[in-house]
């Protein structure tokens, strides 16, 4: 593993497939003329609206996101991350589906989303993922990387479950993604903090892009895309602009982190 530069785009997508497509290369752009080499998109970077949208149109919404994810990292030279876009399963249910892809256009890793946010929040909006969304059955996986480092992929509201990330820390993770759309509401609270416990507890990077502002109707995301070290220092926060976070991942940074605090080694339960 080498130090480098890794980006955590922020975008607000919208219902509509090629202006994401446009809004994310510019960021991509962005991001690669400042030095990234290792890039991640937000959940729901293609497409972000309404439930029977996004089934009716869920067959090009995969095509051409993973299509662009390929051309993307064989034009900039890049390893990217497609944070979330749904695969149709059948005509009714689609795979919530993070895809990771190396410099050559091959596919390195895929995760389909495992805790559905099925929620009612205090502020009177309803989620049910679940009415359009299969739940992904296996575990996340992690990719090793000789020059990026070990990465553990997950999605969204995934980080509010912390054994999914002691997982792939057991498997050897480094770096977490977390791609996501979090709520507006919700954000002001827990994202920052869920985002800095997984680093903290782990010992890991965090890679975190996401969505903000505003999508359609009254879907409304908090931002802050954000690079956070194995320490819990936030590198890098987006705001809530759409933009990029920039951060370097150091291996250094990692094994003196893990040296002064420990912590994986003693555990105990799991
Ligand atoms: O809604 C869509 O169109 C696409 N799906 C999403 O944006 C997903 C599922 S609804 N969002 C989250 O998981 C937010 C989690 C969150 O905000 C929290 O854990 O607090």
């Amino acid at each position: 593993m080498k130090s480098y530069l890794a980006a955590a785009i922020q975008m607000t997508s919208l219902p509509d497939l090629e202006k994401n497509l446009v809004q994310a290369e510019e960021l991509i752009d962005l991001a690669v003329r400042q030095g990234a080499e290792l890039v991640s998109l937000p959940e729901n970077f293609s497409f972000l609206g309404k439930e029977e949208d996004k089934i009716a149109l869920g067959d090009a919404i995969a095509t051409k996101s993973e299509k662009f994810l390929k051309t993307m990292a064989q034009r900039f030279q890049i390893t990217i991350l497609g944070g979330g876009f749904p695969v149709p399963v059948d005509s009714h249910k689609v795979y919530n589906t993070a895809l990771l892809i190396d410099p050559s256009g091959q596919e390195l890793a895929r995760y389909e989303k495992v805790h559905l946010f099925d929620v009612n929040l205090p502020d009177g909006n309803t989620y049910r993922e679940s009415n359009t969304v299969m739940a992904g059955t296996r575990i996340p996986p992690v990719y090793p990387s000789k020059h990026l480092g070990n990465l553990g992929l997950s999605v969204c509201y995934d980080v509010r479950f912390p054994e999914l990330y002691r997982h792939l820390a057991q498997m050897g993770a480094d770096i977490f993604f977390v791609p996501a759309a979090f709520t507006a509401y919700t954000g002001a609270y827990h994202w920052q903090v869920l985002l800095q416990a997984r680093a903290i507890e782990n010992t890991c990077y965090i890679i975190a892009p996401a969505q903000t502002g505003q999508h359609y109707a009254l879907r409304q995301t908090h931002g802050h895309a954000m690079i956070i070290d194995p320490w819990g220092v936030i590198l890098a926060d987006a705001g809530d602009a759409p933009g990029v976070a920039i951060a370097e991942i150091n291996p250094s940074r990692l094994e003196q982190v893990r040296r002064q605090m420990p912590s994986l080694q003693h555990r105990v339960f799991l």
